[in-house]
């Protein structure tokens, strides 16, 4: 009856309870139940292509990152089996399956369940199928997660106008869908990055082809059937499970008109080769947070930095992965005054953890941080290996002094990544300075900044490179999941034909 309810499309936003009940109701659309998956009991996982659940000729099994035993089995799909996918996004035309001027009502109407759900997905969700998978799979951070369905979706499309050059002649610019799109995204975000960025793909038109990382995907497939469950049609998007490569095969084959792109630099710039540039890049983040000479509250700058580097054993791409702090001598801020003056020092950690039981295949290594002192860190035969991300509970560590700023901002202009940064002081004049010749995406300034946090209420994304995307705004969703199109109407009235000349 929920599920009937659910599916009353053009009826508004849904009631709260009812929508409440139905994502609680686990056996009305969930094919695992978290609480039983073990290794007796292995939950199995399904592609998605034009509507139709199928199975692959292959499956992988995966260990169980909390004990070992082999707990999920996941299409391990081959690029022999790519061929319904193809055809899929290849009958997606370029106008979309909605745009501002065709099945404008698909974004109000076909929509509107999701406006209701977003408050029980905020609230519930996470307390059901997906939090317990999503911890057993990964333990992200929870606090203030956003669904990604932010209320109004036609104002997403929102375009203007500019009067024209006679009278009839008006000049409108307009949102426009990319059509078949392609969603990459990694195993370290189950959740909140398919689910944000399918809705934006979902909302501006598209039609998009999903691939989350193989160790995860049976969470998105997880959201898929809830949604389907509440009303979106199942051939609104395809979901293909698998190694990356079978991925890639698709796009080459079928060619989508975009693509988002999450996880590392490698595989990114791959894409962006192989998609002729056709691409949207959320890639590798080495973040760095930057000790201005006034900080004071010492307990709370340490508890975040520990958050930044550690939190999530550091697996967030926003995740601190330089700290440059500031040595005063003689002042009240003295964070390693016990370093030596020259050559790299293990600060801490550097072994593996012991009486666990996680599979080594994941690997379980202690909170670790190097010191490298600045002007080594800066040699050209050192720079890139200090600035390479490691995506693990990892940072490097290096004080300036009085005087010694324009080094600092010299290494944040040699680095590659742009993604989060973090300027931890409250003089106006050194956060100024840092941030007028810096050029991080998503930057946090004051004595509480911070590198990790995103996307609850701004945009994340890299900055400095025009295929960079964004995620967690209406701006975001805009930019990433639609282009622009200018529509110059001119009906008239035509001049009499005396007075036309050529010009
Ligand atoms: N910038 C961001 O917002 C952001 C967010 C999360 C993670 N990350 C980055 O992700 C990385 C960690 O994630 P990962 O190890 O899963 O990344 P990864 O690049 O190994 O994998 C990401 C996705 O790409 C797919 N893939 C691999 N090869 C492919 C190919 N040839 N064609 C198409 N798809 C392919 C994978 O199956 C996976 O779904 C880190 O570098 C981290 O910084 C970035």
């Amino acid at each position: 009856m929920l599920a009937r309810h659910a599916r009353g499309l053009g009826q508004g936003p849904l009631a709260f309870g009812p929508l409440m009940q139905l994502v609680r109701n686990l056996s009305e659309w969930a094919t695992v139940d978290p609480q039983k998956l073990s290794g007796s009991a292995p939950g199995t996982c399904a592609n998605l292509v034009s509507g139709r659940w199928q199975p692959s000729r292959e499956s992988r099994l995966l260990p169980d990152p909390l004990n070992g035993q082999p707990f999920i089995s996941v299409p391990h799909t081959q690029p022999d089996e790519i061929a319904p996918f193809v055809e899929s996004l290849r009958a997606v035309p370029k106008t979309g399956l909605h745009n501002p001027l065709k099945n404008p009502q698909r974004s109000l109407t076909g929509y509107g369940w999701l406006l209701g759900l977003r408050t029980a997905l905020h609230l519930h969700l996470h307390l059901h199928l997906h939090l317990h998978l999503h911890l057993h799979l990964h333990p992200e951070y929870y606090g203030g997660e956003r669904t990604g369905i932010p209320r109004g979706v036609r104002f997403l499309a929102r375009g203007f106008t500019v009067p024209g050059d006679h009278p009839g002649q008006t000049s409108s610019g307009n949102r426009w869908p990319y059509g078949p799109v392609a969603l990459i995204t990694p195993f370290n975000f189950p959740l909140e990055i398919p689910a944000l960025q399918l809705m934006g793909a979902l909302y501006m038109g598209n039609k998009p082809l999903l691939h989350v990382d193989q160790r995860v995907s049976i969470v998105a497939e997880q959201l898929l059937r809830l949604l389907h469950h509440c009303g979106m049609p199942p051939a609104d998007v395809d979901l293909l499970h698998g190694p990356g490569a079978t991925c890639g095969a698709v796009l080459a084959a079928a060619q989508p008109r975009s693509t988002l792109f999450t996880g590392s630099q490698r595989v990114a710039e791959r894409l962006a080769v192989e998609t002729h540039g056709k691409v949207f890049l959320e890639d590798a983040g080495f973040d760095w947070k930057i000790m201005g000479p006034d900080v004071r509250d010492v307990d709370y700058v340490a508890w975040q930095c520990d958050q930044d580097a550690y939190a999530c054993s550091g697996q967030k791409c926003s995740a601190q992965s330089m700290l440059f702090a500031h040595r005063s001598d003689g002042g009240r801020w003295e964070l390693f005054a016990n370093l030596p003056s020259a050559g790299a020092k293990l600060l801490f950690g550097g072994k593996p953890l012991t009486g666990h039981s996680i599979p080594g295949v994941y690997g379980a290594i202690e909170p670790t941080a190097v010191f490298v002192p600045l002007e080594e860190a800066l040699r050209p035969e050192h720079f890139e290996a200090v600035t390479t991300e490691v995506f693990g509970p990892f940072q490097v560590v290096t004080e300036w002094r009085d005087g010694q700023l324009p080094l600092v901002l010299e290494a944040c202009e040699r680095m590659t990544n742009h993604l989060t940064a973090a300027v931890v002081s409250n003089d106006i004049n050194f956060v100024q300075t840092v941030l007028a010749n810096t050029v991080n995406g998503t930057t946090y300034a004051g004595i509480r900044a911070r590198t990790t946090g995103a996307p609850q209420n701004h945009w994340f994304g890299p900055a400095g490179d025009p295929r960079g995307a964004g995620i967690g705004t209406p701006e975001a969703i805009r930019l990433v999941w639609s282009c622009h199109r200018e529509i110059i109407t001119d009906f008239g009235p035509v001049p009499p034909a005396s007075a036309l000349k050529l010009s």
